[in-house]
């Protein structure tokens, strides 16, 4: 690795204190999946940069993600998932699988990253303290302008309805982290699964956090020719689902930044979890990585 002299170790480390006072005390909600999940390093790079952040009063809040490790167990029982629109369909068999993964074997094995981090940390899922209300996911398809959209059943597919943020609000004014599994809970108390992002942009917006951040494993946005997009506004971004640049599973990604900050959270960052410490370098640093989504013109950095 390139040797940092002294002088430009001291810059970092000065470049980082106005954010530092700009971020004591306020929520950034941070959707932990991709390679950052899957790779040892990258684990115990993204834990120690949570605990850094709480140690110095900021207040992470971590919503996870876990599309391949369900998919792995899934595999293992033989049994096929399909994918509509970046959403799983999810049949009862599969809810009971991607509850047992995210709530219980990936919300646990982050929980104990953290510790072993020095820091703290409880594991919530939607279920605990009724954080996560859900309804029943409708996907329409468009069929022309002279007939009725056609409705598409993805099973027990969820979207959020609203977040009770209560218990977040207790651990704030504690050094405990919540580590949120995306599984929510509907009004008849069943169990949905719902897109960890989509998790992350409701928590982000029902707390007005100062941040959200989302961690993938691609740079960040991508414009037609493969060049990192640095900053785009709420209409750019609609306009780049709209003409079918953004796809997949960046459609649920880049709808959340946008609802986020039209629900007042200060901005938005799409960031490369394969890049190590990519929270802090995207937090203190001045030139920031990824992509952020900014509300309007003036607002970009
Ligand atoms: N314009 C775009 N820029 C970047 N990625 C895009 C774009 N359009 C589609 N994608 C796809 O979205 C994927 C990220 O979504 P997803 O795989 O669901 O991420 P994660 O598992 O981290 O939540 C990328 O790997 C890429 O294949
Ligand atoms: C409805 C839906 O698709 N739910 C996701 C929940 C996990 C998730 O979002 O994981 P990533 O962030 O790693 O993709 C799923 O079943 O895969």
């Amino acid at each position: 690795m390139e040797e940092i002299s002294p002088q430009d170790r001291a810059k970092v480390l000065s470049e980082a204190l106005p954010y530092i006072r700009a971020f004591y005390g306020k929520n950034v909600v941070i959707k932990y999946g991709g390679h950052a999940m899957v790779e040892e390093s990258l684990k115990d790079s993204f834990a120690s940069d949570v605990v850094l952040l709480k140690y110095i009063g900021i207040n992470p809040i971590i919503v996870h993600g876990g599309g391949p490790q369900i998919g792995n167990m899934l595999k293992k029982i033989g049994k096929k998932t399909l994918f509509r629109d970046g959403m799983r369909i999810t049949d009862e068999e599969t809810m009971n699988i991607v509850e047992m993964v995210l709530a219980g074997q990936v919300n646990k094995e982050i929980v104990q990253l953290i510790h072993r981090h020095g820091g703290k940390a409880v594991g919530l899922s939607g279920k605990d303290s009724q954080l996560i209300e859900a309804t029943k996911m409708q996907i329409f398809r468009y069929q022309g302008d002279d007939r009725p959209p056609e409705i598409i059943d993805i099973g027990l597919v969820g979207e959020v309805r609203r977040i009770n943020t209560d218990i977040l609000r207790i651990l704030e004014q504690s050094q405990i982290i919540p580590v949120i599994a995306p599984v929510g809970v509907g009004p008849a108390g069943e169990t949905f699964n719902i897109n960890a992002d989509l998790v992350a942009g409701a928590i982000a917006a029902s707390l007005r956090a100062s941040k959200l951040i989302l961690m993938t494993d691609v740079p960040g946005v991508l414009d037609k020719d493969g060049n990192l997009i640095s900053s785009m506004t709420v209409s750019e971004a609609l306009e780049m689902i709209e003409n079918e640049t953004i796809t997949g599973g960046m459609i649920p990604k880049v709808r959340c930044a946008v609802d986020a900050v039209q629900s007042g959270v200060q901005k938005v960052h799409i960031i490369d979890g394969r890049i190590p410490h990519a929270v802090l370098l995207e937090l203190f640093t001045d030139s920031g990585i990824g992509t952020e989504i900014v509300e309007n013109e003036g607002k970009r950095k």
